[in-house]
């Protein structure tokens, strides 16, 4: 039994809370029932994935690569997205690129049903809704093309509204492939092949490139992978400065844990799942000056299931079971199998 003066819900449903406090729960719960019912998942929210599954069968053995991985990305963020080798990350990624579809679950990205889009559809999303840019630098870029080239290719390839070819627009694309250079540092190597750019630079001309027809959104798989420390942070600026100047929806995979002092917003995958987000954000203190405040959450599934973290389990040696008790204000977790609680319940 649980002793003590606050009114407590246990996880069992035993309530033990005076009439006036009881009220005060029931209210809330009211409430919480009102807000999940007027509010469908993700309304608000350019990217939702909603308990997406990924099994992959090989040699009749199942990976389960997602399960039931719920994540939000509302317009306009820019999202990293971290975990350790073999937690998920590539497969989620790919499914929201449309190279992939999932085998459970659900998955929109700016209107796109990522699971029913026919090949039509799939064709147009890949070419004008996301843009994308991958770690290896030689899969962004045609080696024989220049960097301005490189960035006006994706618009000559989009075509008019029904895909047929539009000739005599030279002159306008590469313009935008200048002005979009030139947002990212990179006017200079305009005339330049790959091959005289730096690893980096190249990443920043392949920024440019997804960033060509004005895409809804821009997934990075792990663009510094192959780049050291310094130059790496050149490319995160460069993709910060692209989602404040255009607005665009940034979700970038890194296995790189220091990346969360690099993105407003980071999400951490464990084995298929999303964990833990940390949020990073500036405040003005009182005597004017800026300082960087960040926030590490637990991020609690539709399930209701959220992943408590092994610093936290360890030391109360938590495993199995815990007790979960209802405050007015918040949840208390404890273990399960604390010692006298039979005996203690018993006498009760
Ligand atoms: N095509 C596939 N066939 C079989 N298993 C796969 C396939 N793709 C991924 N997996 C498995 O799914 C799990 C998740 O892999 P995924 O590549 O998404 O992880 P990741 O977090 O991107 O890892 P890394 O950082 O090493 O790229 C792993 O256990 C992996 O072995």
């Amino acid at each position: 039994m649980t002793t003590g003066t606050d009114p407590v819900r246990t996880a069992g449903g035993a309530s033990e809370a005076r009439p006036a406090a009881r009220a005060g729960l029931t209210d809330l719960e009211r409430r919480a029932a009102e807000a999940a019912r007027e509010r469908p998942y993700g309304e608000d929210a350019l990217i939702v994935c909603d308990r997406l599954v990924r099994i992959f069968s090989t040699d009749g053995v199942e990976v389960q690569a997602l399960q039931g991985l719920d994540l939000l990305v509302r317009e306009g963020e820019l999202t990293a997205l971290v975990g350790a080798s073999g937690s998920g990350k590539s497969t989620l990624l790919n499914i929201l690129a449309g190279l992939d579809t999932p085998s459970a679950g659900s998955a929109t990205v700016a209107g796109y049903d990522l699971l029913s889009m026919n090949a039509k559809s799939r064709l147009r999303y890949r070419r004008e809704t996301v843009g994308f840019i991958w770690q290896r630098t030689s899969r962004n870029l045609l080696p024989y093309l220049t960097a301005a080239q490189n960035v006006a290719l994706p618009m000559r390839l989009r075509g008019g509204p029904n895909g047929e070819r539009r000739w005599g627009r030279g002159r306008a694309e590469r313009a935008r492939a200048l002005e979009l250079l030139d947002l990212l540092g990179m006017a200079d190597a305009r005339d330049r092949r790959p091959a005289q750019l730096s690893g980096g630079e190249q990443q920043r001309v392949a920024i440019a490139v997804a960033l060509a027809n004005n895409p809804s959104v821009v997934l990075a798989d792990e663009p510094t992978g192959e780049l050291d420390t310094a130059t790496a942070e050149q490319v995160f600026a460069a993709l910060r400065r692209a989602n404040s100047e255009l607005g665009t929806t940034i979700l970038v995979v890194t296995h790189d844990d220091g990346v969360s002092s690099q993105v407003s917003r980071t999400v951490s995958i464990r084995d298929g799942r999303t964990s833990t987000e940390t949020l990073r954000r500036t405040e003005r203190g009182e005597g004017g000056g800026e300082s960087t405040v960040s926030r590490e959450y637990t991020t609690i599934d539709r399930s209701g299931r959220l992943q408590l973290p092994p610093e936290f389990t360890e030391p109360l040696s938590i495993r199995d079971r815990v007790l979960l008790e209802l405050r007015p204000d918040h949840i208390e977790v404890r273990p399960g199998d604390e010692a006298g609680a039979e005996t203690e319940d018993e006498g009760s």
